[in-house]
């Protein structure tokens, strides 16, 4: 049996001699990567959607318009759930679903997209018992469907701003929702321009006059069987987008449109009837689902990245062009070192994501089920670590996969590629769910208070422990034994710490001089979000490290190693000029990085096929005819453009109707 597991028989001969050569069990590797229980659902799932044809796409979504995307995606969404009780263990497993809507209906979105990844989790988060058996188990009944409307036209980031008013009525015991310009319009939640009949809406709460600040509200948005608008609500769709046009995002306005007063989210905060206000134990525990969502993000970003880093790979074995000794035949384009330099960092940067992803869902659990208990200690650390990740992942993948996309030459611009789309869905990840600077600023306001409690002699948090350590002067990096890495993870952490507190002692020397702490942050707003991504880049390689010493299989953790010793490297090489400026670095041992890294690249060359085999996305999930697992592009290619709207004739009207007439004109000119 071969120890890469995707061999199969009528495949491409070349990738099958590629897939000959791994040196480890492409399954081990996938259930080091997913955790041996998912790996094995998302197999069987795969399968079982294999055989399923209502869940098959009708056509390729690349050749639909919106409206088709979205009938498309509806139809598929039902079926699947018609069908969710055959296919996966547990329904309620929020990551065995995930692989299964990957595969039934792709990243584009669907009716119920934001219904499950934030309208759900507010209401798990912030619903009392009451209210969660009055909507909790009708929406997981697939009884209603809801939205998160929070971004407003004219505020998305600073969420004090935000216009929408929930005036509390007295008389009534009800609240009565407003919006009171243009500029409040609800603009952009997922689901929300056709598709959903509720919507967690967050407005500011008045009471007598007052403002609370904005809290949560769920509001029946149309009517449960017409789904026509209820009365005195205005909703429709925002338009196209760059990506993700089977999703209706929406916008939103109220007219003094009322409901009752047991409607806000009460689980923390509350008001009573006679207008007596309740505070939550935590200001921004109201803020529990956009924290949900940066928490699973990084895990699904790394996923897009292990996608195009499939999509390249595979078809940069398959693809040859030009030699690299005359007269010794055209070579695999994956056998130019410029090709693997591209390549290797994007798999290695999709793994670790992925093991990240991992971890920061397990400590997102936790501090839910703190939250349950009204104990809130590790929501802070969670909102740092989530908002550095969600920034630093998402950009990092989004460039790896523009490498991916250049990669593939000029059938990466296709969309028969596959990586255009998956590209346009991750891009949104740097803006959705905070936006990505902003979000960096977030982990930097507590990375500068940890350095407050760091000068005390404590630590804020398990996350920022390094930074009591002594600073070291020299690196160790090429001055210990061949294969030892442990001063390169030590220069993540010297680069990260220096920097924390070089912004720090900024800060405190422009306030010394007298300038409010605002004006001071804004003058050094651009190291602070560096001092934010080299913490997290910092935290991704310390993960990696973590990861690969707990593999127990040999082969599995040779091979993890040369992929976390090549991130390492370029990752160091990368941000070098930190490590320059302090002469923490020498000359040669900048050299002496990137003659490791180039020996890597090599070392990872007969694996590479193999380690992206491991992610196990099916051809289904995939939808590229680059990426086929069979290797078979080019007549696929030729199939897929066969399909395009454009061949449905020869002849389309606009040449009798533009086109000929000129020419015509042109020739009868040219005659006379
Ligand atoms: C930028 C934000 C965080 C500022 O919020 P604001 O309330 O104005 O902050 P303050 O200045 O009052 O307080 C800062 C203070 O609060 C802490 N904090 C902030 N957020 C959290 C949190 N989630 N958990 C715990 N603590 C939090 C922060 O650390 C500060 O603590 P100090 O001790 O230093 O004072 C806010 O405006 C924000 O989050 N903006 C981003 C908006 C956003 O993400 N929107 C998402 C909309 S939904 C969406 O995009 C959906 C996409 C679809 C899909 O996912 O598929
Ligand atoms: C695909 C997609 C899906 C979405 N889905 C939803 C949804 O389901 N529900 C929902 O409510 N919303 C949704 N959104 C909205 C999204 O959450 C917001 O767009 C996002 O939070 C950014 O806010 P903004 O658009 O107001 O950007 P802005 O805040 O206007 O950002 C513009 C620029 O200003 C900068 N900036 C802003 N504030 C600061 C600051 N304090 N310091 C420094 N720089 C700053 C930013 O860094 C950025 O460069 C979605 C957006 C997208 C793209």
């Amino acid at each position: 049996m071969p120890l890469n597991k995707e061999i199969q028989p009528g495949d491409n001969d070349e990738l099958t001699r590629e897939r000959l050569q791994a040196t480890f069990d492409t399954q081990q590797m996938a259930a080091a990567l997913w955790g041996s229980d998912l790996a094995r659902k998302r197999r069987e799932l795969a399968k079982k959607v294999d055989k399923l044809t209502v869940l098959h796409d009708s056509k390729d979504m690349s050749f639909m318009t919106r409206e088709e995307k979205l009938s498309e995606n509806a139809r598929k969404v039902v079926q699947m759930f018609a069908h969710v009780a055959d296919i996966v263990e547990d329904p309620s497993d929020d990551a065995e679903m995930f692989h299964l809507s990957s595969n039934a209906i792709g990243h584009e979105g669907h009716p119920f997209g934001v219904h499950f990844v934030m309208f759900i989790p507010a209401l798990k988060a912030q619903a009392d018992d009451e209210q969660r058996e009055k909507w909790l188990m009708p929406a997981l009944g697939l009884q209603l469907i809801g939205t998160y409307a929070q971004t407003e036209l004219g505020h998305g980031t600073n969420l004090r701003a935000l216009e929408t008013m929930a005036t509390f009525d007295k008389a009534t015991d009800e609240f009565v929702i407003h919006t009171p310009t243009v500029t409040a319009l609800k603009w952009w939640p997922g689901s929300l321009g056709k598709s959903s009949n509720h919507a967690v809406v967050s407005a500011n709460l008045i009471i007598d006059g007052k403002s609370y600040g904005h809290h949560n509200f769920m509001v029946q948005i149309r009517d449960e069987n017409t789904h026509k608008p209820l009365k005195g609500i205005t909703v429709g769709d925002i338009g196209p987008k760059m990506a993700y046009n089977a999703s209706d995002n929406g916008f939103l306005g109220f007219d003094h449109h009322r409901i009752p007063r047991r409607n806000m989210l009460m689980r923390h905060a509350k008001v009573d009837k006679n207008g007596v206000y309740t505070k939550p134990p935590h200001a921004k525990i109201g803020y529990s689902a956009m924290v949900h969502v940066r928490s699973v993000m990084i895990g699904h970003q790394g996923m897009f990245l292990g996608s195009a880093s499939t999509i390249a790979i595979r078809y940069s074995l398959v693809r040859r062009q030009g030699e690299i000794k005359e007269g010794s035949g055209e070579v695999k384009i994956l056998d130019y070192q410029t090709q693997q330099h591209r390549l290797f960092p994007q798999l290695a940067r999709a793994y670790v994501f992925m093991f990240a992803g991992k971890e920061v869902r397990e400590l997102y659990q936790k501090v839910l089920s703190d939250m349950e208990k009204g104990e809130t200690t590790l929501l802070a650390d969670l909102h740092a670590l989530t908002s550095g990740l969600k920034s630093v992942v998402t950009h990092l993948c989004v460039a790896g996969m523009e490498q991916c996309r250049m990669a593939c030459g000029g059938h990466g611009y296709s969309r028969a590629s596959g990586i255009p789309e998956i590209w346009g869905v991750a891009v949104g990840g740097c803006t959705y769910e905070g936006e990505n600077m902003v979000m960096l600023l977030q982990l930097a306001r507590y990375l500068m208070k940890a350095v407050k409690e760091t000068k005390k002699g404590k630590s804020l948090g398990r996350l920022v422990d390094y930074l009591l350590l002594p600073q070291d002067r020299h690196s160790l990096i090429g001055r210990v034994p061949q294969g030892e890495y442990g001063p390169h993870l030590a220069a993540f952490e010297h680069i990260a710490r220096r920097q924390i507190f070089k912004v720090a002692d900024e800060l405190t020397k422009l306030q010394d001089k007298g300038m409010s702490k605002e004006i001071a942050w804004q003058k050094k707003a651009v190291e602070l979000q560096r001092a934010a991504r080299l913490h997290t880049r910092f935290y991704l390689a310390a993960c990696f490290h973590r990861k690969v010493q707990s593999v127990v299989d040999g082969r599995i953790r040779e091979a993890l190693a040369d992929l976390y010793h090549l991130h390492l490297n370029y990752e160091l090489l990368d941000m070098v000029n930190y490590a320059l400026e302090d002469a923490y670095l020498k000359a040669d041992q900048v050299d002496f990085i990137r003659e490791d890294m180039y020996r890597l690249l090599e070392t990872i060359r007969p694996n590479a096929i193999s380690l992206v085999d491991a992610f196990e996305f099916s051809d289904r999930e995939l939808r590229s005819v680059l990426g086929r697992r069979d290797g078979h592009v080019y007549e696929n290619l030729y199939k897929w453009a066969k399909e395009s709207e454009l061949n449905r004739a020869d002849v389309l009207p606009y040449f009798d109707k533009y086109l000929k007439p000129m020419m015509l004109a042109a020739r009868q000119r040219s005659n006379i």
